[in-house]
């Protein structure tokens, strides 16, 4: 039996049993004054008190009043060890937002405030942290890293979920033991795929989602809309898996379901029916739901799905005025219909929390010692090898991104060769030389920023997930992320540069070789910086390729080759000072040409010296070592910036307040 109110206090005395799975393997008595609770020992009692959430818009004149939009309405209910609740209603009806509030993941934004007292236990949950101790919480959108295998991406997040001591045996274990549980066998060694990489199902992957924030055993798992995208069938797999865990070990589930078909309906133990931020009812699911909507008048028509007609009934229509009135009537008695009873709360002694928080006062050393255990900020260096071996598998793995890489860095160098080629020492070369070395700073900035800017909006579903889960901090990813770019952009950029500079004769000698190198290597960094900035900035990798090169060409038009020194806008000398390619051709023209003769054919009066032609630049200030030193300046400058920017952007979600959230 479920019971739950929406805004009512719960009752002082009340005797209840409360639901008790088929096999509750373990039940324990909790006694609350004259209350007898049977909690199953493994599950977690999450109750709910007073929920509320709101969103108020900017008043639009100074006189107008504040706009709230109220989208949770002071929910109450609760729910026990072993038992599946599903959250429903129409869309808009507040699912994803409950489902949001009780895990602690409502996102915050402007005008936004969630208020309520949420108990795992018994015990207050009061912070987003506790909550992840506890819980899991699996995302509607199963983001995943497409060319990991499932075994490969469920042993990532086992060995930074499971505790720092776990053994290789207890890690392999552990995964094993979630492939099985959720059925992933027969999929175990298949890459997890996605739209253009042929992979496993979209129920396994969802499985996969799940198996991902199983692996640390969550005794309470809240799941979005864990059907959607699914066909009939491997939805009904999923939601049975959910059953599962919960019959089988006593989890305590909450999903949010949308428009569930008739069988997968009959596995849901409890139900919250939801309208317009509303309980319209709460109880248990199937056959009390039906009787207590026939008691209403609603009784589920012949041969109907049950979950179809009870959504019907509590949806507003909008496609007349008298059916939006009629319609909105009928939702005001079902509201007030819905007025049953809270169980008290459970009793804090019989159960502790399943996550003791190691800042606690009051919290033995033993305990923190556990929680600590759980690893779930495990120490930099666990994150940052797994991170790195991950992120370099998926890029090596990544042929086809690869391939046309280095297909076009082979195309531009075998250009750039030929069209230089064996470049003479005459005047004329003057020019051609610049050209080259221009090309070779501006390639090598296009090739590294804009390659590198897709690289962290690819992960960043994935990541945020992760971090949600606090899995890891962004130090390590950063760095990770950083590090893996290097080998895939300096080799090549040293072998293609290397050939060019044989190919068009530049200048000879080893020392302006290894200069020439070192200075595109150093340019490299920093257009890896500026990859990173751009990477941590932008959302989507649509966005990427469009507005990175919009970056790339500012820096570009700064870089003295197009634009004398001199004559740069005062307003847009900043540009100027930062752009890493001016510092890159500065050094490679320097490099070049100070100090350095051309022939001259005889009677020609214009012939120009290395410095002369330097001078005409408004390089003859430049020194090789005082470029690169800035260089690297930009270097750290760009990867603080872009490392700033991913902790600012971490997910952060809003604590319940205790002042019931406003609305109009
Ligand atoms: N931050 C916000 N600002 C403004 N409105 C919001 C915000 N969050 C949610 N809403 C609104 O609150 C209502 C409930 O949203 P919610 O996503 O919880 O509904 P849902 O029942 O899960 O819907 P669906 O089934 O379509 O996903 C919607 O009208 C939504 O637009």
């Amino acid at each position: 039996m479920f019971r739950g109110a929406s805004g009512k206090e719960p009752p002082s005395t009340v005797t209840v049993a409360l639901r008790t799975n088929e096999n509750a393997n373990a039940k324990k008595m909790a006694s609350h004054g004259d209350v007898r609770a049977i909690v199953p020992e493994d599950g977690v009692a999450l109750q709910w008190r007073d929920v509320s959430y709101s969103v108020t818009k900017k008043a639009k004149s100074k006189d107008a009043p504040v706009e709230a939009k109220v989208i949770l309405d002071g929910l109450s209910g609760d729910i026990f060890g072993g038992s599946l609740l599903a959250l429903m209603g129409p869309s808009g009806s507040g699912k994803t937002s409950l489902l949001n509030a009780l895990a602690f993941r409502v996102p915050k934004g402007p005008g936004a405030s969630v208020s309520g007292t949420i108990y795992a236990n018994g015990e207050e949950v009061a912070t987003p942290t506790k909550m992840s101790r506890i819980s899991a919480y699996v995302e509607q959108e199963d983001a995943l890293f497409a060319l990991s295998t499932v075994r490969e991406t469920l042993t990532f997040a086992a060995k930074l979920r499971l505790p720092s001591d776990a053994t290789a045996e207890e890690v392999e274990d552990a995964v094993s033991t979630v492939i099985a549980d959720l059925g992933l066998v027969a999929a175990a060694d298949t890459v997890v795929g996605n739209e253009m990489i042929r992979g496993i199902s979209g129920g396994e992957r969802k499985r996969v989602a799940i198996g991902m924030d199983l692996l640390h055993d969550p005794k309470l798992i809240f799941m979005d809309e864990p059907t959607s995208g699914l066909d009939a069938f491997q939805a009904l797999n999923v939601m049975t898996t959910l059953k599962d865990l919960a019959v089988r070990k006593g989890r305590t589930v909450v999903a949010s379901v949308h428009q569930p078909r008739s069988s997968i309906f009959a596995l849901v133990d409890h139900l919250v029916l939801l309208s317009g931020g509303r309980a319209m009812y709460q109880g248990d699911g199937h056959k009390a739901c039906s009787a207590h909507f026939a008691a209403l008048g609603e009784p589920v028509p012949k041969d109907f799905n049950p979950a179809d007609h009870f959504l019907d009934v509590i949806s507003i229509d909008y496609r007349s005025p008298e059916q939006t009135v009629a319609t909105k009537a009928r939702i005001e008695r079902i509201a007030k219909a819905c007025d049953v009873k809270l169980h008290p709360l459970v009793a804090p002694a019989a159960l502790a929390p399943a996550g003791a928080d190691d800042d606690d006062a009051g919290t033995t050393r033993k305990e923190g010692e556990d929680a600590a255990k759980v690893g779930f900020v495990a120490a930099f260096w666990v994150p940052f090898t797994l991170l790195l071996a991950r992120t370099w598998r998926e890029q090596v793995r990544d042929v086809a991104s690869l391939s046309i890489k280095y297909i076009m860095n082979t195309f531009f160098c075998l250009l750039f060769g030929i069209v230089y080629l064996r470049m003479k020492t005459d005047q004329t070369s003057i020019q051609d030389r610049t050209g080259i070395l221009f090309f070779q700073a501006m390639n090598q900035a296009f090739g590294s920023a804009i390659g590198i800017s897709k690289i962290i909006p690819s992960q960043l579903k994935v990541v945020n997930r992760e971090r949600a889960a606090r899995m890891y901090t962004p130090l390590p990813y950063y760095l990770s992320t950083f590090l893996v770019t290097l080998p895939l952009e300096l080799f090549p950029g040293i072998l293609y540069g290397t050939v060019i500079y044989f190919m068009t004769a530049l200048r000879e000698g080893t020392e302006y070789y290894l200069t020439y190198l070192a200075i595109m290597l150093l340019e490299n960094f920093a257009g890896i910086g500026l990859g990173m900035v751009l990477s941590a900035s932008f959302t989507s990798v649509e966005m990427a390729p469009q507005l990175a090169p919009a970056f790339v060409i500012l820096f570009l038009m700064f870089s003295g080759f197009f634009l004398n020194e001199n004559n740069v806008p005062i307003y847009l000398i900043w540009l100027r000072e930062v752009s890493f390619i001016r510092y890159a051709f500065q050094a490679l023209s320097v490099n070049e040409f100070k100090d350095a003769t051309f022939s001259c054919s005889s009677g020609d009066t214009s012939c120009i010296t290395g410095n002369e032609h330097l001078e005409r630049l408004n390089f003859d200030d430049v020194t090789v070592g005082g470029n690169c030193a800035i260089l690297a300046g930009i270097i750290v400058g760009f990867n603080l910036l872009a490392l700033a920017i991913v902790y600012y952007r971490q997910p952060s979600y809003l604590a319940l307040g205790k002042d019931k959230a406003k609305g109009t």
